[in-house]
């Protein structure tokens, strides 16, 4: 066990790519906590995913020992935050377990949307906070310049940040020390009754149930019999270790420290984030506040394009949801896409990372339908349903009303691209809330419908200010519109994945475009195919598809039997991800790029 003031607990708040996990990785390996035989890069960025699209999705932990310049032996506790936008619930969870930050900017950008929105966050749970400004190396940073910007934006002291970069390894010592002077040591009674938090959980298939832990008060043993107080459940610790990443045992944690520990827990969703651990014959009197439960914003179908592969898609849902307690599922069954799941997610991130583990893991071939937010439909009668399926929206004849989430969007961004910005939010259904200036740039927040940033708002953000806007946001509560929705019709047969609640206003352009893109994207038929968008019954948008006499070996002229074969292969690989509507064969990119507004 550690003296108390011999811990420090931190961790690191940036924006995507400002260079966190590269910090992370030079702090583990430059005090030699993994050998640099066994350091991958990105240490810390455990799942392949993960590390192909260079984000950090759950957060991790580790622990530091560090002889600092004063002689003495510290322990330091890193806890890694996801930096996206959809794990925002999990940054703040995380950062109630430490008691300071180190606030990476990446000296060559500049302070971002996320920069502001985790700042803020650690500014909200009293963080120490001590700015780090990275990459320091590129002959584009501006370290003063940036400097002054953090003073100006956040109101942050940065006289005394410290110059770094994470790539070379030039001032990681200096970040040690920093981390040593300047952040604030934990506090707690070693001799009051067990308190701990749950800060995260996670499954491993040959422990079960891994539980992170912060004591606050008291000392947990192996062997303990301890209880969650929120949920009431029982259990007893088998396993208590630390994170070097790696785990190792020890026989009990005191105050301020942080580890893991096992009890034969059977899933992760019977692990409460935020719940207070204490022993169950000596409770603490009083648990702590504990959290919200992060709640599922974006919902969407999963289908197997290949209805026979339905139970394999089941038992791969089953076992993501086993280590992903934000992610909910329950079946469905689609008139033209048969049994399938309706699917719950914090944003479109967590959804594309999803999907990808389900085909590239599991091997299955998906039909995701059209993503969408949870509406409230007020009925005549007075009741509230959620609707999570535009397909499920109840006869409108008792329908009294239908609300939508709104958001809260904070957009910084080069003054040059700013009229751009400004019009895409205007197009969104935007309304305006403030305009600032930061140095060069713009800082723009504007109250947006979710329903309107969940397609594709991010990518046109970034396409139209060529990556350098930066963006960030929050549900702010709901709101009644005139929403309505629509069907789309192909050779007159309703496409219910295609279904989706738009704005009255907003219906006719939308099912113009959603036609034109199916008339592009469903190859031709023998036959003319009607491609319709209805709002109850009424058309408002029409294509037709014109036929075709589709002789594909038409110009293998004669006898080339091989060539033959592979054009008739590639046609038959082409099928596997088509789907049959009717007589209609809809091929599965269809279903994600008729979707996509504009461009
Ligand atoms: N030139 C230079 N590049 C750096 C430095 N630090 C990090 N990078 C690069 O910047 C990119 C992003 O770094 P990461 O550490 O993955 O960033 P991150 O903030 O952890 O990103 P997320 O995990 O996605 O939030 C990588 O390509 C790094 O190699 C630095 O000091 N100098």
């Amino acid at each position: 066990m550690t003296q108390l003031s011999h811990i420090r607990n931190f961790s690191i708040v940036a924006h995507i790519d400002h260079g966190k996990s590269t910090l992370a990785d030079r702090l583990i390996q430059s005090t030699g906590t993994v050998s640099d035989r066994d350091m991958k890069e990105q240490m810390l960025d455990a799942m392949d995913i993960e590390r192909e699209r260079g984000i950090t999705i759950k957060a991790n932990t580790v622990r530091i020992d560090y002889i600092a310049q004063d002689g003495d032996h510290y322990v330091l506790n890193l806890i890694d935050t996801p930096g996206h936008v959809d794990f925002a619930y999990e940054v703040s969870r995380s950062m109630q377990a430490v008691e300071g930050s180190l606030l990476v900017v990446d000296a060559s950008q500049g302070v971002e949307a996320q920069t502001l929105a985790n700042v803020y966050t650690a500014l909200d749970a009293d963080h120490e906070i001590v700015p780090v400004l990275n990459k320091i190396d590129l002959p584009a940073a501006e370290p003063d310049a940036v400097r002054a910007q953090i003073e100006d934006v956040i109101g942050l002291d940065a006289s005394d940040a410290v110059l770094i970069s994470a790539k070379s390894g030039l001032g990681i010592p200096d970040v040690l020390e920093a981390i040593v002077k300047r952040l604030p040591a934990p506090q707690g009674d070693r001799d009051a009754p067990l308190k701990a938090m749950l800060v995260d959980s996670w499954y491993d298939p040959y422990l079960g149930v891994v539980v992170l832990i912060r004591v606050m008060d008291g000392v947990i043993r192996k062997g303990d019999n301890i209880r969650m107080m929120q949920t009431g459940a029982k259990y007893g610790i088998d396993k208590l270790a630390v994170l070097k990443p790696a785990m190792v045992d020890v026989p009990e944690l005191g105050p301020g420290e942080i580890g893991i520990f096992t009890g034969s827990i059977k899933q992760v969703r019977d692990t409460k984030v935020g719940d207070t651990i204490t022993h169950d014959k000596k409770p603490c009197a009083k648990a702590l506040p504990g959290f919200k439960p992060s709640v599922p914003v974006v919902f969407c179908g999963l289908f197997p394009v290949d209805s026979a592969e339905f139970e394999d898609l089941r038992s791969a849902i089953e076992k993501l949801a086993l280590n992903d307690a934000s992610f909910t599922y329950e079946m469905e069954s689609s008139a033209a896409l048969g049994f399938g799941f309706r699917c719950g997610f914090l944003g479109l991130l967590h959804l594309e990372v999803v999907r990808d583990r389900l085909e590239r893991e599991y091997g299955i071939d998906l039909i995701t339908t059209a993503p969408s937010v949870v509406y409230h439909v007020h009925m005549k009668s007075g009741e509230v349903i959620e609707l999570h399926n535009p397909a499920d929206l109840p006869d409108l004849t008792h329908v009294d009303h239908v609300e939508e989430p709104r958001i809260k969007a904070t957009i910084l961004v080069p003054d040059d691209y700013l009229g751009d910005v400004l019009k895409l939010c205007q197009d969104r259904r935007g309304i305006q809330q403030e305009l600032t200036y930061a140095g060069a740039r713009a800082m723009v927040v504007y109250d947006l419908p979710l329903n309107e940033v969940v397609f594709d708002f991010y990518d046109r953000l970034k396409s139209i200010t060529k990556g350098y806007a930066s963006f960030d946001y929050e549900i702010t509560g709901y709101r009644q519109d005139n929403l309505v929705k629509m069907q789309v019709l192909v050779n007159d047969e309703p496409v219910d994945a295609l279904s989706m609640m738009v704005h009255r206003d907003r219906a006719e352009g939308r099912g113009r475009v959603m036609c034109e893109k199916l008339k592009e994207l469903i190859p031709r038929h023998m036959f003319k195919i009607p491609i319709q968008a209805a709002i109850g019954g009424k058309v408002i948008a029409r294509e037709t598809l014109a036929a075709l006499r589709k002789d594909v070996t038409a110009k293998c002229y004669g006898g080339d039997v091989s060539r033959k074969r592979k054009l008739l292969d590639k046609q038959k690989a082409g099928k596997k991800k088509m789907r049959q509507f009717g007589k209609v064969e809809i091929p599965q990119q269809a279903f994600i790029s008729a979707l996509k507004m504009d461009g």
